[in-house]
């Protein structure tokens, strides 16, 4: 007899202000037309923004569930990576969308990772000054992080996500079964960002995620789904409190002052963001013992144990000057006149920001992660 279908774990729901909301379902592709009832979008038109990589694998399910519900469906592709998070593939959407005669009620649908949702919620943010945008996540990144929360754009060559806008969706659909064409290396590596949730907010999902780690990266169906379903739950919780991220919505950057100077200054696409994050969050790790110490720490103290955590994403450590990747976090978004931001923690789940850090204890983070 065939297993049957794992459950799907029960829907996270953001509530925003003003009556706002929206809900992210763990469900498979096919359920699309449903759930876009239910969040009052209608067709007959529906825009799907894909990559390369994904289009061939999972568009068909997709546009043959939205097809047999009456819709039209228009789709295009962008070249897969992080190289298409620019302007140029933005202006490319906008000509797209703007050629099929869209109205302010027409879908963007993104189906991918969070290339695609970053690039294509962004087109949907400035398209006739904003069009419903609908997240159908395929990586790991995209399910427990970049699908919800609002946050689009695109790189500049100062520095990344430098462009864009908070644009949340109406609905996100997070189908655990296309992780399973996703390698290795995006997979794993994506995982960071649900460490990071865990480390800034939740303990005892960092003890579930190290208990569970080898099922959970063998990809065990009633492991990971239930599993990245509570990574996102933690991002919805602080979506909700902060939405534009005037306070604790920029712990959400825990690790990401180091690793966007990290994907900078080794070229954009080189590292994974979830290895960039990961190194990050050695780094700021390691600062959040120094910081406790008051000096330069000569070990992790008890930050050790959420270190190897953060170990067994495994990031490969590039060979980058120090002083260069110090000058590039000066384009990070959270700085004050005062000077670059650092997300830190008091104590596993207690972060907080921390400002006018001393160079010798940012210096020794850089080492420790670029060494370990
Ligand atoms: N907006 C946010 O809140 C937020 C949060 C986290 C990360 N991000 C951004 O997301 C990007 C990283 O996202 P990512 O890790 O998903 O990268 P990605 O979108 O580049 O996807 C990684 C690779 O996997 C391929 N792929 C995607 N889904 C697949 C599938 N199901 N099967 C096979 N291949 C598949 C893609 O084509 C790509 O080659 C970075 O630009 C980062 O800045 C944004
Ligand atoms: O949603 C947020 O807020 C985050 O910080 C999530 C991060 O994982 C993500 O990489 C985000 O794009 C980084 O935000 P940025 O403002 O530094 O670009
Ligand atoms: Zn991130």
């Amino acid at each position: 007899m065939a297993s049957p279908l794992p459950v799907s774990p029960p829907a996270v729901h953001v509530a925003l202000s003003e009556g706002r909301s929206y809900a992210v379902h763990f469900e498979p592709l096919a359920t699309a037309p449903m759930h876009l009832r239910e969040a009052g979008l209608s067709g007959p038109l529906a825009l799907v923004v894909t990559d390369e990589t994904v289009g061939p694998l999972h568009l068909g399910a997709l546009a043959d569930a939205l097809r047999a519900d009456g819709w039209t469906v228009e789709a295009t592709a962008v070249p897969a990576g992080e190289g298409s998070k620019s302007l140029d593939q933005l202006s490319a959407l906008h000509d797209w969308a703007l050629g099929l005669g869209i109205d302010r009620q027409t879908p963007l649908l993104a189906l991918g990772g969070g290339v695609v949702g970053d690039l294509a919620g962004f087109a949907a943010a400035t398209l006739l000054r904003g069009i419903p945008l609908v997240h159908l996540p395929t990586t790991t990144i995209s399910q427990v992080d970049s699908a919800i929360g609002g946050k689009t754009g695109i790189n500049h060559a100062t520095g990344k996500n430098l462009v864009g806008a908070f644009h949340q969706p109406r609905l996100v659909l997070a189908d655990p079964a296309t992780l399973d064409t996703l390698d290795e290396r995006a997979f794993r590596s994506g995982l960071a960002e649900a460490v990071k949730h865990a480390l800034i907010s939740d303990p005892a999902l960092a003890d579930r995620l190290d208990r569970e780690w080898d099922t959970l990266v063998a990809r065990q169906p009633d492991v990971l789904a239930p599993l990245l379903r509570d990574a996102a739950a933690v991002k919805a919780r602080v979506i909700e409190a902060d939405e534009r991220e005037a306070g604790e919505r920029a712990f959400l950057n825990f690790g990401h002052t180091f690793g966007h100077a990290l994907e900078k200054e080794a070229g954009y696409g080189t590292l994974t963001h979830g290895e960039a994050v990961a190194l990050g969050m050695r780094a700021a790790l390691h600062l959040s013992e120094s910081l406790r110490l008051g000096q330069v720490a000569e070990a992790l103290g008890p930050f050790a144990e959420a270190d190897r955590l953060v170990a067994r994403l495994d990031p490969p450590a590039p060979t980058l000057a120090i002083d260069a990747l110090m000058a590039a976090t000066e384009a990070d978004k959270k700085r004050t006149a005062a000077g670059v931001r650092y997300v830190v923690l008091d104590a596993v789940g207690r972060p907080r920001l921390a400002a006018d850090v001393d160079d010798a204890l940012l210096r020794a983070a850089w080492r420790y992660a670029l060494s370990a």
